[in-house]
This record gives C-alpha cells, structure tokens and sequence, in this order.
C-alpha cells in the first residue's frame, strides 16, 4: 500500500495542561479530500494547526509523506493553508499577494505561476487590483490561489467560506473541489457545516471532546454511525427502544427488524435503534399510526415530528404536496436499509 501524505498516531494537544486533542490517529492519502466535523471546541483548529506546525503536540507522532513533520517548522512541510484569520496583505496587488509563496521560482515563472493561478479560480484580469478592491469572494479566492500557487501537496482550510452567503459559498467550494482534483492535490477542511462536508469531502470525521470519533466516507457516517453521538450529530435522528430477538432481530413499538450485522448483546437485551426521519415512510395501510406534534416546511419535503402511543417521538420526511396541520394522524412504515443499534446506556444524550 503506498504511505499516507498525512499519517496521525495517538496524537494529544493541550493548553496549559487542559487537553484539545486526544489520541488521536488520522490518514489522508494524496489527493483525499478530507473533512473535520464536530461541534464548537472540540479540537479541530487545534489539530489542523498542528498538522500545520503553529501548535507543538503534547505526545503523538505526525508523518508526511511517510517522514517525522514534528521537528519540521510550518514552511518546512510544504503546506498550503488558508485559515480565518489569515488575512491578505493589504499593501500588496492580487499578483503580489499571490506571488508571494513563490520565491523559489524565478521572476518570470513566478509573474506565470500567479497568472495560471489566478485564472484557475476565476480572477482572471484583477491581478494589478489591491485587496480592498475587491469583494469579500474575490478576497477569499485571492486567498485561496495564494495557498494553491506553491501547488503543496496537501491543502489545509480552517472554515474557509464561512464569512461568505450561503450562494457565494456553494460555488466557491465546488470551484475549489474541482480546482484540488484537476492539480491532484489532497486537503483537510475544518468546518461546522454538515451539508459542506459532505459536498466538499470524500472522507468525513466527527470529533468530539478531543477525539476523532469516526473518519469514513460521509455515506457511511449517516447510515453506520460509530456511535450514538455520531449518529445524532450527523443528519437528523431519534433512537428507539428495542429489545435483541434471536436471529439477528430486534423487537420495537414498529414491529420487528432486521439486523444485517451480528449484534454482541445476548437476546432479552435492551438496545435502541437508530432512526432517520428517511426510514419512516408516510403509507396509506399497514404501518403505525403515530400523531404529528410538528411540521417543518423544507421545500421539496416537510419534516413530521410524530409521537407514537407510547410516547417514543420519531421524525419522518413526507413530501410537501402531502398537507397536513399538527395533531392530524398519520401512519408510517419502517423502510430501513441499515438498522443501526446502539445499547441503551452508551454516550447518554
Ligand atoms: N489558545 C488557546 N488557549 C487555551 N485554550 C485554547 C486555545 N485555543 C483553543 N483552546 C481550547 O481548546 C479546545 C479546542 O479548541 P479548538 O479551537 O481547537 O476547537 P474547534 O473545534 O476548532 O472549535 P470552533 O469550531 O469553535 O472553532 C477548546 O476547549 C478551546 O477552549
């Protein structure tokens, strides 16, 4: 197999003392787009800037291309980065800002390399523009062809887009993901938003507390989650009671199902199972019947919060030309193709 571009073992960071990141173990292989999810503190500026050598590791190991990055000062790992606060130099042109990587190369190649670059992105003919001439997206591609210029091998993005609206945002990431794939060039973005990572990313991880709690394509994070947390952090969900049946099955207030993988808990035990509003499908006959308790519009679908007899709340998808005011009925069949089961007591939420 050939070596990871970035290999992680059981790396920890902290601040004074406090730990950020724990254990930790990542590979990104070249030209992998990667994505790290999780919610507001739990340590993914903190990895991403030990990757990028501005925070030292309190224990771990970090390869690059199959070499120690730890002794290795940022310019030194031949990283390209665009992070939050790391803005453009003000005093410079578009060309200059986006030479300014480039000193290796010659001045001609240099002016060249800028240009190419610069049209890649989409800024072609602004080269001799200053940055506050620009719009907020000009700046951020600026921004971005600065980092790509050096074409490093490895991309790293702290919440690149996210002073950006919700339009601008879109096409500026999918200019970027075709722009990373056409140089072969792998990246690690750090952002809050689910729909982003799974649009940007061919590998997504969840942290949480520190630690990468799963690092998997982002199918696999929805429909296998790892654990409870990932399964209620990804997407939407409710988990229902369950109790092990024999043969692979468990008993719920929606009848049985079926579980494709062996579960490790003996029969008679008490699970719960995963949930997606995508699995309960509105049916006519059959089914259960549940009372919605609220609808949310969503365009092409609304989202029905439904509450069954026993009180178990569910969520279910309904197409939106299907009307209906909360405390109507509304009967739903299970339609799962992966019944996720976690036990009752693991990563109470
Ligand atoms: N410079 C610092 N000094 C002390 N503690 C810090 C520092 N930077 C981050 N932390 C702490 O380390 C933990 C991880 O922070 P980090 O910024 O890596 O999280 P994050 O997942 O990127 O959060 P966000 O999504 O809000 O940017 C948090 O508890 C944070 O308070």
């Amino acid at each position: 197999m050939a070596p990871s571009l970035l290999s992680i073992r059981r790396l920890s960071c902290a601040y004074a003392g406090q730990p950020a990141v724990r254990e930790l173990d990542l590979d990104l292989g070249p030209g992998e787009l990667g994505c790290l999810l999780g919610p507001s503190g739990c340590g993914k500026t903190t990895l991403l800037r030990a990757i990028a050598g501005f925070h030292a590791p309190a224990s771990g190991e970090l390869r690059l291309r199959g070499k120690d990055a730890l002794p290795l000062a940022p310019e030194a790992r031949g990283l390209g980065f665009v992070f939050q606060d790391l803005a453009l130099f003000p005093h410079l042109t578009v060309a200059e800002n986006v030479g300014f990587g480039l000193h290796r190369l010659g001045r001609s190649e240099r002016a060249q390399r800028s240009r190419e670059t610069l049209a890649l992105i989409g800024l072609d003919g602004l080269d001799q523009r200053y940055p506050h001439e620009l719009s907020g997206g000009q700046q951020q591609r600026v921004a971005l062809a600065r980092s790509l210029a050096p074409r490093p091998d490895l991309l790293l993005l702290d919440e690149p887009f996210s002073s950006l609206d919700a339009d601008l945002r879109g096409r500026l990431r999918e200019d970027l993901r075709g722009l990373l794939r056409q140089l072969g060039i792998a990246a690690l973005l750090v952002t809050h938003d689910q729909e982003e990572a799974f649009a940007f990313a061919d590998t997504v991880g969840v942290m949480q507390g520190g630690r990468l709690l799963q690092w998997a394509p982002g199918f696999e994070l929805y429909h296998r989650p790892a654990t409870p947390f990932v399964a209620s952090f990804v997407g939407e969900g409710r988990f229902l009671a369950a109790r092990v049946m024999p043969g692979n099955r468990v008993a719920t207030a929606l009848g049985e199902l079926e579980v494709a993988r062996p579960m490790p808990w003996p029969d008679g035990s008490e699970v719960r199972v995963l949930l997606r509003p995508d699995d309960l499908r509105p049916v006519d006959e059959g089914g259960i019947e549940a009372e919605v308790t609220a609808i949310a519009f969503r365009g092409a679908d609304t989202l029905h919060t439904l509450r069954l007899g026993d009180g178990t709340v569910l969520m279910s998808l309904v197409p939106s030309h299907q009307q209906r005011q909360p405390g109507s009925r509304l009967r739903v069949f299970p339609d799962l193709a992966h019944v996720v089961v976690f036990p009752p007591d693991a990563d109470p939420l």
